[in-house]
């Protein structure tokens, strides 16, 4: 666990979730006495370039992560992996926000892991060591209060497959492709992509689309209930994000408070055996029962026609 999500998360810290987190707090030290999670850190920070950029829109309460390599493919050089934990952490934070569209820069969503980087750490201990950090970030990510979309423009390949079903929802343009191309690259996923692609799509799908490296167009991807919601649209990255942020809308709708509440509920009843996730539904309930905006409903005596 970063230090940073450790200090700072409060969603993380509150709640009663068993696993990662769980896991994280004994500290696994390296044969040179350094935390295991340092040493991976001070080998991604060799592989520069690209960043992973956060807009939060305190308007409308969506926040746009971009992961930005144009010239690799939006691959994960190792800082951007260093950079998207942080982001990850300043939205944890972000008691104004309500959701997050996660994208690629240039019309193209991610091309996985930068393959020199990969290259470089090409042995099994570092592969887990790479493999923990990035899985932890994005338990982090999935577990965020806010809603999230992957917006997937162009190709999601290898490690950004992955990143894709780290998050809530998955909208493609009609030129997107997914395709979990570990197996041509002789890897099955690492970033926990197999473990929720298992559960969004069943095993019977998860196990065709990692034994074929299926090329996963749109209208398959819906069929197969991948992808949520298909765009048509021609005009540009900015004509598509503001589609995405429109069918975003309606789950968005009501006050931050209420919407985080509700991913939180959701989050519980995902991961936590019934009893925990029962408890931790009580709880969450309970900060917003009598808050400002149950208060206001009551005295508008909505009808639900
Ligand atoms: C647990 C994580 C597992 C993983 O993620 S393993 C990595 C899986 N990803 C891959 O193997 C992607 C390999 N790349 C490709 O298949 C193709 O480059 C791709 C994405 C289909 C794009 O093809 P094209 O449109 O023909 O473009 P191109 O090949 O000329 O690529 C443009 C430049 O981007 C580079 N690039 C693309 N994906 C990369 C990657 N993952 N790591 C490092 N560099 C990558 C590519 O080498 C090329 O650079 P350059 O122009 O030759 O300097």
């Amino acid at each position: 666990m970063s230090v940073c999500g450790a200090a700072r998360c409060r969603w993380i810290q509150t709640r009663s979730a068993v696993s990662l987190l769980q896991q994280n707090r004994t500290v696994r030290r390296h044969s040179t006495g350094a935390p295991e999670s340092n040493v991976i850190r001070e080998k991604l920070q060799a592989f520069p370039g690209g960043s992973i950029d956060l807009q939060k829109r305190q308007e409308s309460g969506i926040a746009v992560l971009t992961v930005n390599n144009p010239a690799r493919m939006n691959a994960f050089s190792g800082c951007m992996m260093l950079e998207l934990e942080q982001r990850v952490c300043e939205l944890e934070t972000w008691t104004e926000g309500k959701a997050v569209v996660v994208k690629g820069a240039a019309g193209n969503f991610c091309s996985g892991s930068d393959l020199n980087a990969v290259r470089a750490i090409a042995n099994p201990q570092d592969g887990m060591r790479m493999c923990e950090f990035m899985q932890n970030t994005l338990t982090r990510l999935l577990r965020l209060p806010l809603i999230s979309m992957a917006l997937v423009e162009g190709r999601a390949l290898g490690g950004g497959a992955e990143l894709t079903t780290a998050c809530d929802f998955r909208l493609m343009t009609s030129d997107g492709v997914i395709q979990f191309v570990h197996k041509h690259m002789g890897l099955v996923p690492g970033w926990g992509g197999a473990a929720r692609l298992v559960g969004i799509v069943g095993s019977q799908n998860a196990l065709k689309l990692l034994s074929g490296a299926v090329k996963l167009d749109p209208d398959c991807g819906r069929q197969m209930g991948l992808v949520d919601e298909v765009l048509h649209c021609s005009s540009g990255e900015a004509e598509t994000l503001a589609h995405a942020e429109q069918w975003l809308g309606p789950f968005i709708k009501g006050p931050a408070p209420v919407i985080q509440a509700i991913k939180k509920v959701v989050v519980s009843g995902r991961e936590l055996p019934l009893e925990q996730a029962l408890k931790t539904e009580r709880n969450v309930f309970g900060t917003v029962w009598g808050g400002p905006a149950n208060l206001q409903a009551l005295a508008l005596k909505p009808k639900h026609k």
